[in-house]
């Protein structure tokens, strides 16, 4: 398979924080969506990609070479957008296009003035009266306008309003159009995962807990729903979020054939009632504190 971003073992030491092996690859033609709760080491993990900090261990490949901090070439294969915009406020759109053009060899004058046009943004206005969304445009064009290959944005969706959410979004999907393109975006909204991304991978506390397909992910982890005689400590340990009550007991299973197997070897008569999950479902139960803790439903 021909992978466009490969993370392997990535190691970043702070004081009070650590990246831990973080491991993660994305094929060309996909969409990753990077899931976490604040300070889970999203921004490090990106930052680390991009070169702008030193990293204490591990391999960083972008369209298949390892890449240094100090290569300045494989970021012109990069359309980045970082989750502050930091423009020079008292100048223009237009001004501010042909200096950024000018870092980029690959640079294409036509589709930026394509993309300004389409997202309404008129070249004269002054960065400084930009609204949020039109500064994380302006950005994802810049981004885009490079023709780069890979397109890496960190929050690029956060405090956006859902119609601008929806149109960078869409922009992705057209961007990965090309089978050749590959999107890697964090994102605190499990819903602009669940609508776009191909794969996942979610980060809680600097290590990577899953990494997968997403309909790998949702095929396998269901909600099961069994008769209270069929409890038992081993059942209890192949399930999250396991709650019970008189009758029954529920909980989610993250590869359910094999719940099923372990039920019929044990339990050949219990039926087990399944059902589909949502990627909120599995990530909250991935976060889920104690796994062995029942409560009552
Ligand atoms: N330059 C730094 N020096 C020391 N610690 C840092 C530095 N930058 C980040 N950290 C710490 O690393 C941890 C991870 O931060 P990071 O910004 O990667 O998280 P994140 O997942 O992007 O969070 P958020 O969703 O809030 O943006 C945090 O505890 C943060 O305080």
């Amino acid at each position: 398979m021909n992978y466009l971003l490969e993370v392997n073992n990535l190691c970043k030491n702070y004081r009070e924080f650590r990246l831990k092996n973080v491991s993660f690859k994305l094929p060309a033609g996909y969409i990753m969506g990077f899931i976490g709760p604040n300070g889970a080491g999203k921004s490090t993990t990106i930052k680390s990609i991009m070169g702008y900090i030193n990293i204490d261990g591990g391999e960083i490949k972008v369209l298949g070479e390892t890449v240094s901090r100090s290569d300045a070439d494989y970021k012109q294969k990069i359309g980045y957008v970082g989750e502050e915009q930091y423009f020079i406020e008292n100048m223009t759109v237009g001004w501010t296009l042909n200096f950024v053009s000018k870092f980029y060899t690959t640079w294409d004058d036509k589709l930026s003035m394509h993309l300004l046009k389409k997202y309404n943004i008129s070249p004269s206005k002054k960065i400084r009266e930009l609204s949020k969304g039109m500064r994380v445009k302006l950005s994802l064009m810049i981004a885009l306008a490079h023709r780069p290959q890979l397109l890496i944005l960190d929050e690029p969706t956060s405090g956006l309003d859902p119609l601008v959410r929806k149109e960078i979004l869409d922009e992705f999907m057209e961007f990965v159009q090309d089978e050749n393109h590959g999107v890697f975006f964090s994102s605190h909204i499990t819903e602009d995962i669940s609508r776009i991304a191909d794969y996942v991978t979610y980060i809680n506390n600097g290590e990577i807990i899953l990494s997968d397909e997403k309909d790998r992910l949702l095929s396998r982890w269901k909600k099961v729903k069994v008769d209270i005689k069929y409890a038992d400590e081993e059942v209890k340990e192949n399930l999250r979020m396991y709650a019970q009550n008189a009758f029954y007991y529920t909980g989610i299973t993250w590869d359910v054939e094999r719940f099923k197997t372990i039920m019929k070897k044990k339990y050949p008569g219990a039926k087990i009632e399944i059902d589909n999950i949502s990627l909120d479902d599995v990530l909250m139960s991935l976060v889920e504190v104690d796994k062995h803790a029942s409560v009552s439903i």
